[in-house]
């Protein structure tokens, strides 16, 4: 039925939500909480990774590696049952964020001039 009488009509205390629902949220809460410990683990990496590159004035940005790593999360991906396209857009949105903070390294570090040999 689609209108129940009684049933989240205005002014009626909301029916409470059935329990696998709740159950679900609170997996959806320990994924998400997971996937941000992981991101700033993963940041925590490519920061490093970003001042190594400005200390030898390398690129801030290898797309050769890049592709690879599409590549290879595009077969985890299938492996895992998750649209491909989906993880190629979370994997460039955050790329996208790390190449950023790279840049802001290679301008903050302090360029060592050669020593002059005597
Ligand atoms: C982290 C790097 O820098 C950039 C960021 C990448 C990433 O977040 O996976 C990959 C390649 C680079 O464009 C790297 O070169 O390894």
């Amino acid at each position: 039925m689609k209108n129940e009488p009684g049933k989240n009509e205005p002014g009626q205390p909301k029916a409470p939500p059935p329990s696998e629902l709740t159950q679900l949220r609170a997996s959806i809460d320990n994924i998400d909480a997971a996937l941000i410990y992981m991101l700033a683990e993963r940041f925590r990496c490519t920061d490093t990774v970003g001042r190594l590159k400005a200390l030898h004035q390398l690129p801030p940005t290898d797309l050769e590696r890049e592709n690879q790593q599409l590549t290879r999360l595009h077969q985890i991906a299938l492996q895992a049952g998750l649209p491909p396209a989906l993880a190629d857009r979370f994997f460039r949105c955050i790329v996208e964020s790390v190449v950023t903070r790279h840049r802001q390294f290679a301008r903050e570090l302090p360029q060592e001039k050669p020593s002059q040999e005597k």
